[in-house]
């Protein structure tokens, strides 16, 4: 999906989704991977983008369904690995407890005090590619007063 039309963004209502990312890692072991060998200290990315676009485990992979969470038994705080937003194990983000409360503060602010509209008829959801992924055009969301 590169180009969304306002309308039917605004008709869906919703949200842009997680950013996803690479997650450098060193190997402390050598380890066979699809007959692939990785030796001990090896630096390697854990591919959180391509998790996240996984078809074996997300329907629809590619298309945003926030409400696929809603029936779902995946978490999201490191113990399950098809979904780490926030990394897990030992370097799991530190800030997540935070993260996670201000999130549904500042979002839950901002969808009750004002109805958003698109600076642009056309949603440009082209990506940006890097250690994290951006969009590659802005998002300019204009608030309305209720
Ligand atoms: C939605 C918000 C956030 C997301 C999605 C996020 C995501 C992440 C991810 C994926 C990592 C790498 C984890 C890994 O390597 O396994 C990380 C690391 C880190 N995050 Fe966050 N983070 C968020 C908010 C925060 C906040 C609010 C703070 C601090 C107040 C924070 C502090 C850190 C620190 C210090 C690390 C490095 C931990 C380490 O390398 O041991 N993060 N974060």
């Amino acid at each position: 999906m590169s180009k969304l039309q306002a309308s039917e963004y605004q008709k869906v209502h919703k949200l842009h989704p997680p950013v996803p990312l690479l997650l450098p890692r060193k190997a402390t072991k050598d380890v066979e991977i699809a007959g692939f060998t990785v030796p001990k200290g090896a630096q390697v990315f854990v591919n959180v983008w391509a998790i996240g676009r996984d078809e074996s485990t997300w329907d629809n992979p590619h298309t945003f369904i926030p409400e696929r969470f809603l029936r779902s038994n995946v978490d999201f705080k490191g113990q399950n690995f098809e979904l780490i937003p926030f990394g897990a194990g030992r370097r799991i983000c530190p800030g997540f407890p935070l993260a996670i409360r201000m999130l549904y503060l500042m979002l839950g602010s901002l969808i009750n005090s004002f109805d958003w509209k698109l600076e642009d008829e056309n949603m440009d959801m082209e990506e940006k590619f890097g250690i994290t992924i951006m969009k590659a055009q802005p998002l300019r969301a204009v608030p309305v007063a209720i």
